[in-house]
């Protein structure tokens, strides 16, 4: 189904005027409904241009009707299982937080506390028709992008990071790391949560809007159907944008200016990306603001609706062109109605001990809608026997490329017996938990369970220690800024709690940063990496706390993903050595320090030592696992820093005058450049914002050619604003960063 594009034109505002209406609704024929909107020629006024949409509502509209007409429709569907994204789109004052939002009047209100009302309404018909053994819980995230930043709007502004929350792409989602999500009982805890948070969200008086959003803001409602130990979780996102402004109009001052340039530049690239969608490019610019990213317009499933707010009046005239012209192309989006996959309730795993060992990695690609995913062993539950749908072992389909535009099978899991209770941990798991009624299931009508851990749970611990550093640094800031005064309860409560070896420095965040965004880049080329690169990940940050079992648990780990990678070897080998040294139980060849390696692994390990000063000059895959580089190693330093660095230099520009083989860190520095990703290539040492805003957009210029793909460093070195010195510098920092 193509994305559902409606507009609106809002009435006139006091001191409008009705000779000063140019905008107005029309019908295909004469009684049919409003699917036109019909706009003057700007250049001749005695022409008029027609833009066509599935449907037009006029000045009158009430925020009911169209409420009624567009949104109502879908809530069947969300309680089905689909996700359905409703979006707001227009110039700024043209009435996209009227709509969305609306007024507090009952019968003003917009089409978000009329969606929960409706969504309340029917969970409650749900659990009355069904005995109450269906019950519908919602819960609500709701965060803002301001100025390109991504921030909670459920948690006080004071707990803002300067950089906001991070975006990760999870199974062909995009998700916010560490957004907060809130339980809501009913329509009036709703209410009192939204109005809250809207308190949290940046607005400002313009000259063309007294109370004008300077974010775009994006509400989710999470819809989760529990039936026994069967759970079908589903959301509801409605977006208000931001408007766009054209600042010879608004007099805007600086900050306002920043607002409204970053404001402009993400609604340039939602234009630049349906353009591209509707004219079928491979390459979709979504990356290139945290917007397009979110909005994921034409990769969700589910169904989108998207709302073009237009004002009636001529001094909108060129903008109103222009915002129906993207909108009016929005239509030949389509948009795979999916609905989310029904899973079971599981009980917390655990990814240490008994269950560590027994660790098995999916061996599909992500999996699509995998905040229903849950791995196990598949059986018939009676529940799923009833439904007339096939049973899917296991979750099979992803998102990524063409898909046939039909609704997958469910898929359906089952949970884990009880008394598996004593081998997992008490840790709480991410995934849907089971109530005591579920646990006490007969024995022998389950399956023998399977410990292992999905590459879905890997992505949620990594997610939470991020969320944790997150916190942390937040707290860290806090206490800083409150300087000498002492710090608040909250504050000092979180950094005491902190154990002082797990405060990350800021050059280990720096290089945790740069590991993540090299995770998300990989992540869509190549999962197995990924997976890798977590556990490298995992274990700096354990090695960070202090805890070496922990670190060389994942480091072993890692080993699966990077096999016979020398580093990663050595790194083993070390905290093998150390934690056997503390322990006093050291075995194997311990004269080497070698615990339990196989030949190979040794052969490695001694040319690791054998080559510890030399590894800029190797070339091996997978030099992620340099990431753990610091405490077990001395610094280089002195001359021998500087003959690495003359070494490195040396391998650089041979490879530039084209002497020898492609190494893997030109091809990944290569990969990053061509990647044409803003927040990779500004990620490369020596690269600032500007220097990585100006190459991206030339090699936009380029176009989508294979033949425009930067094939050498050579090539590197001759674009604008490159040379020598910026290439090798963005080649030694792959290293050093990583
Ligand atoms: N359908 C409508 N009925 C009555 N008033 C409306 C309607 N639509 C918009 N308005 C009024 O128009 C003004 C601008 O609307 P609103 O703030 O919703 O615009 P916006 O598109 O969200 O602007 P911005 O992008 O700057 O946030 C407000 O005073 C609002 O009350």
């Amino acid at each position: 189904m193509s994305v559902r594009v409606v507009a609106r034109i809002r009435p006139l505002l006091e001191k409008e005027l009705d000779k000063d209406v140019i905008v107005r609704a029309d019908a295909v024929e004469e009684g049919r409904p409003m699917t036109v909107v019909k706009i003057p020629n700007p250049k001749n006024e005695s022409e008029e241009f027609s833009f066509a949409f599935n449907s037009v509502y006029e000045q009158t509209t009430t925020q009911e009707e169209l409420f009624t007409a567009e949104v109502a429709p879908h809530i069947k569907a969300l309680f089905q299982g689909l996700d359905v994204t409703i979006f707001a789109y227009g110039v700024t004052g043209t009435g996209k937080t009227h709509t969305m939002r609306g007024g507090l009047r009952l019968a003003e209100r917009g089409v978000i506390p009329r969606l929960l009302s409706n969504v309340y309404r029917r969970g409650k018909k749900i659990g009355k028709d069904t005995n109450g053994e269906t019950t519908v819980n919602v819960a609500l995230s709701y965060y803002e992008i301001y100025n390109d930043k991504v921030f909670d709007l459920l948690e006080p502004p004071e707990k803002r990071t300067p950089s906001g929350l991070p975006l990760r792409e999870k199974d062909g989602k995009t998700i916010v790391v560490g957004l907060s999500e809130r339980s809501c009982e009913d329509l009036k805890d709703f209410e009192r949560l939204y109005i809250e948070a809207n308190n949290n969200r940046v607005t400002a008086s313009t000259k063309l809007n007294a109370h004008s959003s300077r974010s775009h803001a994006i509400l989710r409602v999470k819809v989760t159907q529990t039936t026994g130990d069967m759970v079908r979780e589903s959301t509801a996102s409605a977006i208000d944008l931001a408007g766009s402004e054209d600042n010879r109009r608004t007099e805007n001052g600086k900050q306002r200016l920043i607002e409204s340039a970053a404001i402009n530049k993400s609604l340039f690239v939602l234009s630049q990306c349906i353009d591209a969608i509707s004219r079928g490019d491979r390459r979709i610019p979504y990356r290139e603001s945290k917007m397009t990213r979110i909005l994921s317009l034409g990769q969700n499933n589910g169904i989108t609706i998207m709302i073009l707010n237009l004002a009636p009046m001529r001094s909108y005239h060129l903008d109103t062109l222009s915002s129906l012209n993207v909108s009016s192309r929005a239509k030949r989006i389509e948009v795979r109605e999916i609905e989310n996959e029904v899973v079971f309730k599981q009980p917390p795993r655990t990814n240490s001990g008994t269950a560590a060992t027994a660790m098995k990695r999916q061996p599909l690609r992500p999996l699509a809608n995998a905040h229903n995913v849950l791995s196990g062993t598949a059986a018939v539950d009676p529940a799923a026997k009833a439904s007339d749908k096939p049973i899917k072992a296991f979750s099979v389909y992803t998102d990524k490329g063409a898909k046939p535009n039909i609704a997958p099978p469910s898929r359906v899991t089952i949970k884990r017996p009880s008394d598996q209770s004593d081998v997992l941990s008490s840790r709480p798991s991410k995934l849907a938990r089971p109530t005591q009624q579920t646990l006490g299931r007969p024995a022998a009508a389950q399956p023998s369970p399977q410990l292992s851990i999905s590459a879905a749970q890997i992505e949620a611990m990594v997610e939470k220690k991020v969320a944790e550093i997150l916190e942390n640094r937040a707290a860290v800031a806090a206490a800083a800024e409150a300087e000498a005064a002492p710090a608040p309860q909250s504050v000092t409560v979180q950094v005491s709690t902190a154990p002082l070896q797990s405060q990350i420095t800021d050059e280990v965040q720096r290089r945790l940063e740069a590991l993540e965004r090299r995770i998300e880049s990989d992540s869509r080329n190549d999962d197995a990496r990924s997976d890798g690169l977590r556990c490298l990940l995992q274990a700096r940050q354990a090695k960070e706390r202090g805890d070496d079992e922990g670190a060389l648990h994942f480091y072993e780990q890692a080993l699966a993903y990077f096999p016979g990678q020398v580093k990663l070897l050595g790194k083993i080998e070390r905290l093998r050595a150390k934690l056997a040294g503390a322990s006093g139980k050291i075995g194997g060849d311990s004269s080497s320090g070698m615990v339990a390696m196989d030949v190979d692994q040794k052969a490695a390990v001694r040319k690791v030592r054998h080559t510890a000063r030399e590894d800029d000059d190797e070339y091996h895959e997978g030099t992620e696992a340099d990431v753990e580089d610091d405490a077990d190693q001395k610094p280089v330093r002195g001359k021998d820093a500087m003959s690495q660095k003359t070494k490195t230099a040396k391998k650089v520009w041979t490879e530039v005058d084209g002497d020898g083989p492609t190494s893997p860190r030109t091809r990944q520095l290569l990969n990053i450049i061509n990647s044409r990703d803003l927040a990779l290539i500004k990620g490369l040492h020596g690269f600032g914002s500007k220097k990585a805003q100006d190459l991206v957009d030339h090699l936009n210029l380029r176009g989508d050619e294979e033949s425009s793909t930067v094939a050498s460093l050579a090539q590197l070195r001759m674009l604008p604003g490159m040379g020598s010195r910026t290439v090798e510098r963005a080649y030694e920092g792959l290293v050093s960063v990583l």
